[in-house]
């Protein structure tokens, strides 16, 4: 398939080392000057759920999986800190972090992402402040998903926080800004910083004047002395300081979607990509303005390298894809592998009449519904376990295909081409289904790791390794490509009993419960 995996040097060097801390591991990969895989080290780390709806990460336990996969990657790659000119980072977003700077002690596990603890407070601050207010100056709903809630939910329940935090001994960050001041050398002088992406995925970013926006602040209740300074993505932040890259300029941070999207080089208004891993991830580049969303989407920024203009995004968030495959088989045992499900489904010619819509911490995009749950339905006595297994693939598709509309409906732009990448991309009959519901091509690239490659290219761009956008652009390669085959009347039909299937979902969870 792709040479996502292969290790040993390619030519001479130098090389860009990126790093990526994610949702359930921490990777490092060594990229040459093509573009090209060189060396790759990866370790996963404990999921921590201590009650329904609640998901935390030890971040001590990742700054130290990042180090050994740092120090494990360079040392695959047979090369020294001397032939490193840049480390770029990317990380999964939103996940809530805040730690003690004179110490370096995280004051409690980090609240990741996918963390529902915040659904009350933030309907509490929907009916005190207004969601559209939210909306208006951050371009995200008000939503558990992001950060700020996760802080005051920390400053309120962890015992003396505020105190600390308004005396100014606290720091709050997602994980590029954790991994950034550890590398840069922690309580020695490490560099408290965050880059515009990921900062615009707190709700607590002005994203028209991309700064910390005070009355949000206020509103929300978090004192700005925790806020770590918002930077571009491709800047020199500082160096390295100690560790196996002692030395090296941290150079570029970008949420891990938005770094998808510039390793899959979607540099043109228009351009989008989707990313299949645990969630999946669209995200259309919409140029220099911010594009409003009135369909469920979210506006986000892209990116911005160094003092250029930042481009902005939107983006489509679907919370459950590959974690249903993963749900089929660890779970309901359907299936002894992930890819085992394209296997299943295969034996079927169609889905026996069952939908199945993975509502399983409410709907994301385009509905952002906390109160909806998971159902499986059109089920007849007729419907085996294989058609159940088409209908967990096709709930992926149909919601890229919901996605996929709302960005028409908001940007005016019509997909032509859809470039894709992740985990579930390696999954054939998946990919062809998508492009059958899309009614558009789908391709894929031959470096599979997006993620850690756009935040190479990020890297190379404020260290002068790369001269600009079009270098980059020309290392991107097709690795495979599927076009649609279902009819317009097919697509329809199954279209309607997807949304119908999804109507089913909502209103699951009552009010007090949620
Ligand atoms: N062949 C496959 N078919 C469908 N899903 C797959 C397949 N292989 C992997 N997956 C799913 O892809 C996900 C892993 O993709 P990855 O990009 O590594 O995710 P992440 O970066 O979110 O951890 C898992 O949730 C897994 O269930
Ligand atoms: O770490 P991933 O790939 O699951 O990505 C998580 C996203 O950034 C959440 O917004």
């Amino acid at each position: 398939m792709t040479d996502a995996h292969t290790t040993g040097t390619h030519g001479t060097g130098p090389f860009i080392a990126a790093i990526d801390q994610g949702t359930t591991s921490s990777r490092c990969i060594v990229f040459d000057k093509d573009g090209r895989i060189v060396s790759v080290d990866q370790k996963e780390h404990e999921q921590i759920f201590p009650k329904p709806g609640w998901v935390e990460h030890d971040a001590t336990e990742i700054w130290e999986n990042v180090q050994e996969v740092v120090a494990g990657a360079i040392v695959k790659a047979g090369i020294t800190s001397a032939d490193v000119k840049a480390i770029g980072i990317t990380n999964q977003r939103e996940t809530t972090l805040l730690w003690d700077k004179n110490t370096g002690e995280p004051v409690h596990n980090a609240l990741v992402w996918q963390d529902t603890r915040t659904d009350a407070l933030c309907k509490e601050l929907g009916r005190n402040v207004g969601q559209d207010r939210f909306r208006r100056e951050t371009g995200l709903p008000l939503a558990s998903y992001f950060a700020g809630p996760k802080v005051r939910w920390l400053l309120d329940n962890v015992e003396g926080l505020r105190e600390r935090a308004e005396r100014g001994d606290i720091l709050f960050g997602t994980m590029d800004s954790w991994v950034i001041w550890n590398l840069t050398g922690g309580t020695d002088g490490g560099v408290h910083v965050t880059d515009v992406t990921n900062a615009s995925r707190t709700l607590l970013m002005n994203l028209h004047r991309m700064e910390w926006d005070e009355k949000i602040l206020s509103s929300i209740g978090i004192p700005a002395e925790v806020l770590p300074e918002i930077r571009s993505s491709a800047e020199v932040y500082g160096n390295a300081k100690g560790g196996i890259l002692d030395g090296v300029p941290v150079a570029s941070a970008l949420g891990d979607q938005q770094a998808a999207l510039f390793g899959q080089t979607c540099f043109a208004e228009g351009e989008a990509k989707s990313t299949y891993g645990t969630g999946t991830f669209m995200l259309m580049n919409t140029g220099s303005t911010p594009v409003n969303s009135y369909n469920g989407l979210l506006t986000t920024v892209g990116y911005q390298i160094g003092d250029q203009p930042p481009v902005y995004a939107l983006e489509g968030s679907i919370a459950v894809t590959g974690s249903l495959v993963q749900w089929m088989r660890d779970q309901m045992g359907l299936i002894k592998s992930a890819a085992e499900i394209e296997t299943l489904a295969s034996s079927v010619e169609d889905n026996g009449g069952a939908y199945f819509v993975p509502a399983f911490s409410g709907l994301f995009a385009p509905y952002w519904r906390p109160d909806a749950r998971g159902v499986i339905t059109g089920l007849t006595r007729y419907v085996t376990k294989a058609h159940i297994a088409r209908a967990v693939l096709e709930a992926t598709a149909w919601q890229t295909r919901e996605i996929s509309d709302a960005m028409t409906k908001d940007s005016g732009v019509e997909l032509t081409a859809l470039k894709v990448d992740g985990g579930m991309t390696s999954n054939n009959l998946l990919m062809q289904t998508l492009a059958d519901f899309l009614d558009a091509p789908v391709v894929r690239p031959m470096v599979a790791e997006t993620t850690c490659l756009g935040a190479a290219y990020a890297a190379g761009l404020a260290v002068g390794f790369w001269p600009d956008t079009d270098a980059l652009r020309a290392n991107w390669r097709r690795a495979a490509e599927w076009t649609p085959r279902m009819d317009a009347d097919t697509r329809a039909r199954e279209y309607k009993s997807w949304l119908k299937a999804v109507e089913r979902t909502m209103g699951w969870v009552e009010d007090e419960e949620s």
